[in-house]
């Protein structure tokens, strides 16, 4: 019958697996680590991206498309680019019965793809900015252990591709950017994230320096990679002889950005708002964010309570809330109750005989059980009110839950006392690579090693003398630290 069979806090990875199907969110595929996007989650990705496109387009980005396929021989044009990856990349060897010439790859990102063409469309500076971005599917053939929406061999993402005449313009619009993705997670998703820098070690080996948003998943004690804005510097510029004419009449060669979220942020909410009832969405994100259901009596006026139900959704839907009616007459109320709970829908509205002869409604909300009776000329206004309300108390919570999971530390036994509670660690470091790689080996074990996630921008105070965590070391910044996806 209905309901998980796997408690959140018991079995997570099992929990998660199956509220994301009973959710009706994600269908498993035949193919190992694809799954098939349901309405209910593709809703989510389209109401993220009207949002990102629109602002992008605020800062004259365009978007275009380029092709899925990428010959090898421009795969592996930038070498530290993909040397970490190779194993990753899908290749094309056969059309019907016969062999290809030459193997095609399917793009895992598209760097190499584009800018071949941003050194033929880049002559002078009056070609720059030039800022591209595209809304497409990407293939990379990992083999740890897929997980719906967090690690899959396809996954649907926007890759921003953009080069400029100076570094600052650069620098700028990786900020900015980044601010767009902390405005994903916290603002739609409900889900606090930091912002910060990754390691040499972490970052793209292919760009300059890699920023990021990282999200933390409370159950697991894992940080996750929630969104990338990276610098390139001019490394692709010189690989694929991406120059400019200067206003000098200088030869100059452009500096890059590039930029991606993925359907992962779709995991990341489900993993941490859902509950044992099922999926919880954030209103922003919810394409239902209120259900009315009509509770009919064996003798009371069903058809008023049918037209009651019909005109709160009308006034609802009439002043821009996603409301619906669930008036299917081979389920009970308890059964929709149930269903729509698992959907997560925020909001449910119940409609019964006393309701509709006292003139009022009863709104349930789904993220605290709580029961509100509200007089039908109230009920748009109020309803606003709550959803408002069940948004940022989602986000509020989500950010306690993630705060008591850091752990500031100074010294080794701390560190690893920390990683065992399964928390993020904030810690200071000498940021030596060999020190972040010899903490990867150090912690190597079944649950996977530690890594950085990043250096937060915000720096707390680091006294003079304070010593890395791991080295000893005089330390240099603040960093996170913990296991991750
Ligand atoms: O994709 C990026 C960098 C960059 N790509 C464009 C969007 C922003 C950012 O993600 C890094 N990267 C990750 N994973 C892979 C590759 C890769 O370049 C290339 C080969 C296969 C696997
Ligand atoms: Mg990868």
């Amino acid at each position: 019958g209905l309901g998980l069979s796997y408690k959140k806090d018991e079995n997570f990875g099992e929990w998660y697996s199956e509220v994301v199907v009973n959710g009706e969110m994600i269908e498993y595929y035949d193919i190992s680590g694809c799954y098939i996007l349901r309405p209910w989650a593709m809703s989510i990705w389209e109401i993220m991206q009207t949002f990102f496109d629109a602002e992008i387009k605020k800062m004259k980005i365009k978007n275009c498309y380029f092709p899925l396929f990428v010959s090898s021989g421009v795969l592996q044009k930038e070498k530290d680019h993909i040397e970490g990856f190779a194993p990753e990349v899908a290749w094309v060897t056969k059309s019907g019965e016969s062999e290809l010439e030459m193997p095609i790859a399917i793009r895992p990102t598209s760097e190499t793809v584009m800018y071949p063409y941003f050194s033929k469309w880049i002559r002078g500076h009056r070609d720059l900015p030039l800022r591209l971005n595209q809304w497409c599917n990407v293939v990379r053939w990992e083999f740890s252990n897929p997980t719906p929406f967090i690690r899959s061999r396809e996954f649907l993402w926007q890759e921003g591709h953009t080069a400029f005449a100076t570094k600052e313009e650069a620098d700028t619009e990786v900020l900015d950017i980044l601010e767009l993705y902390r405005r994903i997670y916290e603002e739609f998703l409900a889900v606090p994230v930091i912002k910060g820098k990754k390691s040499e070690h972490e970052k793209f080996a292919g760009g300059l320096y890699t920023t990021t948003v990282e999200a933390f998943v409370p159950n697991t004690g894992r940080g996750v990679q929630g969104a990338t804005s990276h610098c390139l510097g001019q490394n692709f510029a010189k690989m694929f002889e991406i120059n400019f004419e200067n206003e000098k009449g200088e030869k100059a060669m452009v500096w890059q950005n590039s930029w991606a979220y993925t359907t992962r942020t779709i995991g990341v909410m489900i993993m941490v708002h859902g509950d044992d009832k099922g999926l919880v969405l954030p209103p922003k994100v919810a394409s239902v964010q209120v259900i009315v259901i009509p509770v009919p009596y064996k003798d009371a006026d069903t058809k008023g309570i049918f037209d009651a139900c019909a005109a709160t959704v009308k006034s609802l839907n009439e002043s821009g809330i996603r409301a619906e009616a669930d008036f299917r007459d081979n389920y009970s109320p308890g059964w929709k109750y149930s269903h729509w709970e698992m959907k997560g829908v925020p909001l449910r509205i119940e409609i019964g005989p006393k309701d509709y002869a006292n003139n009022q409604v009863r709104a349930v909300r789904r993220d605290n059980a709580t029961k509100h009776d509200i007089p039908m000329a109230d009920v748009v206004e109020r309803v606003k009110d709550m959803l408002d309300n069940i948004q940022q108390s989602l986000f509020d919570a989500a950010k306690e839950k993630r705060d008591v999971c850091i752990e500031v530390v100074h010294t080794w036994e701390e560190f690893a006392e920390a990683l065992g509670q399964k928390k993020m660690i904030l810690a200071p470091w000498c940021d030596e690579e060999e020190v972040e790689r010899d903490v990867k080996t150090r912690t190597k074990g079944e649950m996977g090693a530690a890594k950085s996630l990043c250096s937060p921008f915000q720096q707390p105070e680091l006294p003079e003398g304070t010593l890395c965590f791991a080295s000893g070391k005089p330390a240099k910044k603040w960093t996170y630290w913990g296991r991750s996806y």
